[in-house]
């Protein structure tokens, strides 16, 4: 059945979800702020700055208008990143207080912590939107560069949420021949699984920039998912979950492919770049930086030990020399494995 779907944020993910989503034959509405990026969507069926080269589907709708995206829309998808998300959201609530239809189901695709609170993409919307103006809420996450995407390479991914109708829901819409949408209830441990991996992506990118072989980056990868799983665990995640799609799946993803701006921006500061001139060359978001601080404050809060994050930190917020973070974590008191 057509559906009609908005998706705010015309980036590189968002605009390639909304592709998908045209080509299962559905009405789509792709929300940018930019006026010539709409313009350029709607006439050139290109969006140059985020998917250089790719042509969209001559059937999707790109617009400006907020309340023309998610008028009687049976779903808004939120690909904006994760700063951006509570404002959008509440911009978002206002139009639907203006429309009474069926409340639309509410899914997002961002991958981060808000900073300050600490809270989950899905806990900003929850808090954002009332449920008297939406169905579920819904986390899309797992291994899934938006270039590969494009080129329908065969990408795997879970749709989370409490409500296991509504992450079917999402399964059905999303599916077709090479994307494959599995469902899982631990919306805590997908959504902390696809922000935490970001942080230690950002540290492979820097063990490659300084020179360090494929050893190193197995173990930084292991003992990466040892730590965001015991911190995702003291926040309320299943541990199987760090094992799936959204967590081990999504860290190797990102802490091997050169498509990933955090394994890319880790890559810069290995090889001695400043860290504001890596976010200001990337263009496009680099999600770990942030969410490394409320992992640091979270570990803190939680006596969850995470030397790793903790030494990514100390890089980016301290100015600490990476080498000397390596030879510190190297040079820890011995420790039995598990
Ligand atoms: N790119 C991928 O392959 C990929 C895959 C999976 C998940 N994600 C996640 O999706 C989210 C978005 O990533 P992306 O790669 O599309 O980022 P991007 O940098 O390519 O695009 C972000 C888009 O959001 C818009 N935006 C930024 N701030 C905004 C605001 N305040 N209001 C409205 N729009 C705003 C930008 O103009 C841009 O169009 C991130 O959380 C990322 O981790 C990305
Ligand atoms: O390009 P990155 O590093 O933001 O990663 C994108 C996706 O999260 C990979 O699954």
């Amino acid at each position: 059945m057509k559906t009609k779907i908005a998706v705010l944020g015309a980036g590189s993910w968002g605009s390639i979800l909304a592709s998908v989503l045209v080509q299962n034959g559905h009405e789509v509405w792709l929300w940018t702020r930019h006026r010539e990026q709409a313009q350029e969507l709607n006439e050139l069926h290109t969006n140059q700055r985020y998917m250089k080269d790719y042509h969209y589907p001559h059937a999707l709708h790109a617009t400006t208008n907020l309340a023309q995206s998610v008028h009687n829309a049976a779903l808004i998808l939120f690909t904006v990143p994760t700063p951006a998300i509570r404002a959008v959201a509440q911009q978002v609530l206002t139009h639907l207080k203006q429309t009474k239809v069926a409340r639309p189901l509410i899914v997002h695709a961002s991958k981060g912590l808000e900073q300050g609170t600490h809270l989950r993409i899905s806990e900003i919307l929850h808090q954002t939107i009332p449920a008297d103006f939406r169905s579920g809420i819904v986390a899309l996450s797992g291994p899934s560069h938006a270039e590969e995407v494009a080129r329908q390479d065969l990408t795997l991914i879970t749709a989370a949420s409490n409500q296991v109708t509504a992450a079917q829901q999402v399964q059905q819409l999303f599916m077709n021949d090479y994307f494959r949408v599995y469902t899982n209830t631990d919306l805590i441990g997908v959504e902390l699984g696809a922000a935490f991996k970001n942080i230690i992506a950002l540290g492979a990118g820097a063990l490659h920039g300084l020179g360090y072989g494929d050893n190193a980056k197995a173990a930084l990868m292991t003992r990466g998912l040892a730590e965001i799983t015991r911190l995702g665990v003291a926040l309320g995640a299943k541990p199987l979950t760090f094992i799936g799609l959204s967590g081990v799946g999504d860290l190797i993803v990102t802490c091997t492919s050169i498509h990933s701006r955090n394994w890319r921006a880790g890559n810069q500061l290995g090889q001695g770049q400043p860290l504001a001139a890596v976010v200001a060359n990337m263009g496009m978001v680099i999600e770990g930086v942030k969410t490394c601080q409320a992992a640091y404050e979270l570990a803190q809060q939680q006596q969850v030990e995470m030397p790793i994050t903790e030494a990514i930190y100390h890089v980016l917020y301290e100015k600490a020399d990476i080498k000397q973070e390596i030879k510190l974590l190297m040079r820890r008191e011995g420790k039995a494995e598990l």
